[in-house]
């Protein structure tokens, strides 16, 4: 891999002048600069980082990349230094194509998936068909890199200095196949500009992140990108057609020239999916890919995640794998950790299922899509977190309201926020719930509450193993509270 020294011409970049510069490294932090460094001064949420380019500067940098406004910010701190400028309109996607160009080496096969719910299960139904093909794959997003790599990540998708080490630490080990998410975040910053991708997908767009973005419009901009910017015109856009705006992104995917995959319950699906038995373990799934008929057993719960498979397929098929072989693994999927993940049963039978369920739509959808597999009540416990859209938090507690039977409101990450704050902003919405603040009560009430034939979704952090409260973490793990709850309940400790 490539850590050597290159020029800004070797990157990309034209500094003001012709000036050229030996580099060492990219940073975009100035904290992590070190000398012959690049330092990226981008224009953030929070403030321009070109109010750091003098720290970068004490700290040896050996080239700034910014955009207009960063350099008359900079003008102070970079007056009488020698220093290579390089003023660029989108210095965030000049950097992920510097950062490309950096780690060079990239898995031979990348995929990215955008939506508001469903990327980390596609990504990984992707990485698991591929991997099930004898393929070394991996996936990238919110639960970390997995399968044939593995490593921890901060971001479903990473920066691209990140992004590209890590790309190319993957190629070095022989992963031929990578699934990653493109959150909106990364796709409005460029993260995952200078990635070589041969099929994208869409999930779906509802409600989410408009403390960032400043409308639903402006979200679905953001998302759009991966089809108008990043998927070059030979590769193919995996649409779900059921979605209000899957028509869109299929349009506007084809006028870019790409081949589309529609997916869905729509008759104009390429994929479609025509019938779903739901048991208590699982779904049968009837579907027609390329007219042809298939009936496969799927061991997940939920008729959302038929979808999520199905576009999972497309994507391998998008990529060369066989219909034949590709139909042929789908029922060795086995559901993402978090991801109406079955935790634990009581001893009347009762099953308590741990989902990530943290928008309103994905609150409704899970709750919705459970309700087939279970004969009797069906109980949530819910909760928002701190210091994200405020707006989603009633309308989260009424898709509790509206599709479950019993409620319980309690805390999800409260982060800096005061937690009764948010609470009562959900109860808002379910007024009947009971509110409980302390999340391992919560589980055990509801648990508690739980009859034969019943079943308890636990909405909200699915993965995660720690409970933000404050800017402290501390342990927790719904599957693990589960658990623990039916133990204690029926009498096993
Ligand atoms: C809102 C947001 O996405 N912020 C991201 C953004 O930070 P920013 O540029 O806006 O930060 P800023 O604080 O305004 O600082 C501006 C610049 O000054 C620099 N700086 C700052 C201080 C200093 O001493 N020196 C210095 O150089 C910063 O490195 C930065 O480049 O760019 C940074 C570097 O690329 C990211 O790490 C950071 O992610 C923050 C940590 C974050 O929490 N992001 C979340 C919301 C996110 O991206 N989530 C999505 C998933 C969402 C979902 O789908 O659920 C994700 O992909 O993970
Ligand atoms: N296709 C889908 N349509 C609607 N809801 C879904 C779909 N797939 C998953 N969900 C719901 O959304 C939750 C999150 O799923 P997943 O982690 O796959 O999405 P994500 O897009 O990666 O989310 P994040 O943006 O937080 O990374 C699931 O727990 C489930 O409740
Ligand atoms: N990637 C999402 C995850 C939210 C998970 C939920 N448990 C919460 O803390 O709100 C976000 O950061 O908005
Ligand atoms: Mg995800």
């Amino acid at each position: 891999m490539a850590e050597a020294v290159k020029s800004l011409a070797e990157l990309g970049l034209t500094a003001q002048g012709g000036r050229e510069a030996r580099l060492t490294g990219l940073a975009v932090d100035s904290r992590k600069v070190v000398p012959g460094c690049l330092f990226a001064a981008l224009p953030g949420a929070a403030v321009h980082g070109a109010g750091y380019v003098g720290a970068a500067l004490d700290r040896g940098a050996a080239a700034i990349l910014t955009d207009r406004a960063g350099a008359e910010i900079a003008a102070p701190a970079l007056a009488g230094s020698s220093v290579a400028l390089v003023v660029t309109e989108d210095p965030r996607q000049a950097l992920a194509f510097a950062a490309a160009l950096w780690f060079g080496a990239q898995p031979e096969t990348v995929v990215a998936v955008t939506g508001t719910n469903g990327k980390t299960s596609v990504a990984s139904f992707t990485r698991q068909i591929w991997a099930a093909l004898g393929l070394e794959a991996a996936n990238i997003g919110t639960t970390g890199v997995e399968g044939a790599f593995t490593a921890a990540s901060s971001h479903t998708t990473p920066e691209p200095i990140t992004l590209h080490r890590l790309l190319a630490e993957m190629a070095a080990a022989g992963v031929t196949h990578a699934a990653m998410e493109a959150s909106s975040h990364g796709l409005e910053q460029r993260r995952l500009d200078g990635v070589r991708l041969r099929a994208a997908a869409f999930t779906n767009l509802t409600q989410d992140h408009l403390d960032y973005h400043a409308d639903l419009d402006a979200y679905f901009e953001a998302k759009l990108g991966l089809f108008t910017r990043i998927l070059p015109e030979d590769g193919t856009a995996v649409v779900n057609f059921d979605d209000p705006l899957g028509m869109e992104v299929a349009l506007t995917a084809r006028g870019r020239g790409h081949r589309v995959i529609g997916v869905g319950y729509s008759d104009r699906a390429e994929m479609r999916i025509s019938n779903q038995r739901f048991d208590a373990t699982g779904q049968d799934l009837r579907f027609y890919w390329q007219g042809q008929v298939h009936l496969v057993r799927l061991g997940l719960i939920g008729g959302f995640q038929a979808g999520n498979v199905l576009t999972a397929a497309a994507l391998a098929l998008a990529c060369g794998a066989g219909a034949e072989a590709v139909m042929a693994v789908l029922p060795r999927l086995t559901t993402v950790r978090g991801r109406m993940q079955l935790a634990a049963t009581r001893a009347n039978g009762a099953a308590v299922f741990v989902d990530y369920a943290h928008t309103p739509d994905a609150v409704e959808t899970a709750l919705k899509a459970l309700r087939p597999h279970v004969m009797g009540r069906i109980v949530a416990v819910v909760g928002a977190g701190g210091d994200r859209d405020r707006s989603k938090r009633p309308l989260m507690g009424r898709a509790a309201a509206e599709n479950a039977d019993v409620v319980y409101v309690t805390d999800d990450n409260p982060r800096t926020e005061d937690p009764a704050t948010i609470r009562a902003a959900v109860m808002q919405g379910c007024p009947e719930a009971s509110e409980v603040g302390d999340r391992a009560e919560a589980i055990l009430r509801a648990v508690d509450a739980l009859g034969p034939g019943d079943a308890l979704l636990i909405c909200g952090k699915g993965h995660e193993t720690g409970q933000v409260i404050g800017t402290d973490i501390y342990p927790f793990d719904d599957a693990e509270q589960a658990s623990v709850a039916v133990a204690a309940l029926d009498g096993k400790i």
